[in-house]
């Protein structure tokens, strides 16, 4: 178990550090453009050709530096394996360095620092963009102040005008780091979502199960039966209650043994998913008792559904499952009535269901009107009960 995790914890760390590079290898380039925007500055003689060199130069030797640096894993030796704070260190240094070495840029050197000020944003949590913020502010003021009145513009020269954009655009563009690292961010945190979303239906769904049979379990069968209860309530539509008890199932454990007794109560629960609509729902609401719930069925339909379950259950070949095992059950069926509750129609489909073991089993009794289901009767009243019905099996 522990090494599945840590080969998962492995596989992670691996795409973290593919993202690293790529992340890097995208630092250069953007190195090389600003050295590029550089180049044409010192075309338009705004700066000396030199500085633009020397900006190349260092440039792509601090860049391609973090990149051997990622390339080699080195980083994954430090607690924060991006190494963004030195990064962001060497490359705002950069540019408050070059604002001495080329004052009549350094407002656009500023506005690099803004970018970079982006990552930070991403990245950090609050105090620690606050420390990044108030180092960056102190070192650029400290620049400001010592260059003096040398802190200048570009120009008013067209190519310079252009620059100036270009650099701007140019720079606004280099944010398409910051903004994979927010993109992956966001992705990463969609996907947990996603996963946490669906253990929660799994651990729901586990919750509401019955752990054996995988029908519902007794306490969300309820809640599905008051809730179709409050709709037919509300809407006046039909519905069956059905409480179902396998017949001699204490001698079927006694003499086939637990095992086949939970492998008998499996198959029932199979037979009645084979036998009914998909709109049915079955719970499990004891050892060997169920109920059924038939939506949009009156007392009749009720009736002959589960009566073809139980002929189907009876018919079944349960010499698969044990030599001389035979399986029916018994059932009571109950139509919600208005002003019906819960309780009221348990205790119907549940008086039914007694009628019917009494009358010798493997049969479904459908349950009296509501206003008459005042008590489980006497076994000698059973024959008079009005206007049930009970199915003698063949
Ligand atoms: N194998 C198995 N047996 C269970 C489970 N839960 C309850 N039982 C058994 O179900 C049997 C129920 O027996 P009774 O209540 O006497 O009912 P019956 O033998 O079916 O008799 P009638 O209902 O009158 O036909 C008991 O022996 C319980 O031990 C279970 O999960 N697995």
């Amino acid at each position: 178990m522990q090494s599945i995790q840590a080969a998962h914890s492995d596989v992670r760390e691996g795409k973290r550090q593919r993202h690293r590079l790529y992340m890097a290898r995208l630092l250069i380039l953007n190195m090389a453009i600003e050295s590029a925007e550089l180049a044409l500055f010192a075309i338009a003689g705004t700066i000396p050709v030199s500085i633009a060199v020397l900006f190349l130069a260092v440039g792509f030797a601090v860049s391609s530096g973090f990149y051997l640096v990622f390339r080699l894993g080195l980083n994954l030796r430090f607690k924060q394996k991006n190494l963004l704070i030195p990064q962001l260190l060497v490359f705002g240094g950069i540019q408050i360095v070059f604002m001495f070495l080329a004052p009549k840029l350094s407002i656009l050197f500023l506005l690099v620092l803004v970018v970079l000020s982006g990552y930070a944003a991403i990245e950090f949590n609050p105090r620690q963009y606050t420390i990044g913020w108030l180092v960056y502010g102190a070192a650029t003021a400290l620049a400001m102040i010592l260059l003096g009145d040398r802190f200048d513009y570009p120009g008013h020269a067209d190519m310079e005008v252009g620059l100036v954009w270009l650099f701007f655009f140019m720079t606004l563009r280099s944010l398409t780091l910051a903004n994979a690292s927010f993109s992956r961010l966001r992705e990463k945190l969609l996907e947990k979502n996603r996963q946490l979303e669906q253990s929660l239906h799994r651990i729901e769904d586990m919750a509401n199960r019955d752990y054996l049979t995988g029908v519902h379990n007794r306490r969300h069968f309820m809640s599905l039966l008051e809730m179709e209860l409050q709709r037919s309530a509300r809407s006046g539509r039909a519905f069956c209650l059905v409480m179902l008890d396998l017949d001699w199932f204490k001698a079927i454990n006694d003499r086939f043994g637990h095992p086949v007794g939970d492998v008998v109560l499996q198959r029932l629960c199979l037979l009645a998913g084979d036998n009914l609509r998909a709109v049915d729902q079955v719970g499990r609401i004891g050892g060997e008792e169920f109920a059924i719930l038939l939506p949009d069925a009156s007392l009749d339909s009720g009736y002959t559904t589960i009566d073809r379950l139980r002929a189907a259950v009876h018919a079944y070949d349960w010499q698969q499952v044990a030599d001389g095992l035979q399986v029916s059950f018994s059932a009571g069926v109950a139509a919600y009535g208005a002003g019906d509750s819960v309780h009221m129609m348990i205790k119907r489909a549940d008086d039914a269901l007694y009628e019917a073991k009494h009358a010798g089993r493997n049969r479904v009794q459908q349950a009296g009107a509501m206003q008459e289901a005042q008590g489980r009767p006497d076994p000698e009243q059973l024959e008079q009960l009005e206007p049930g019905r009970v199915n003698q099996a063949s």
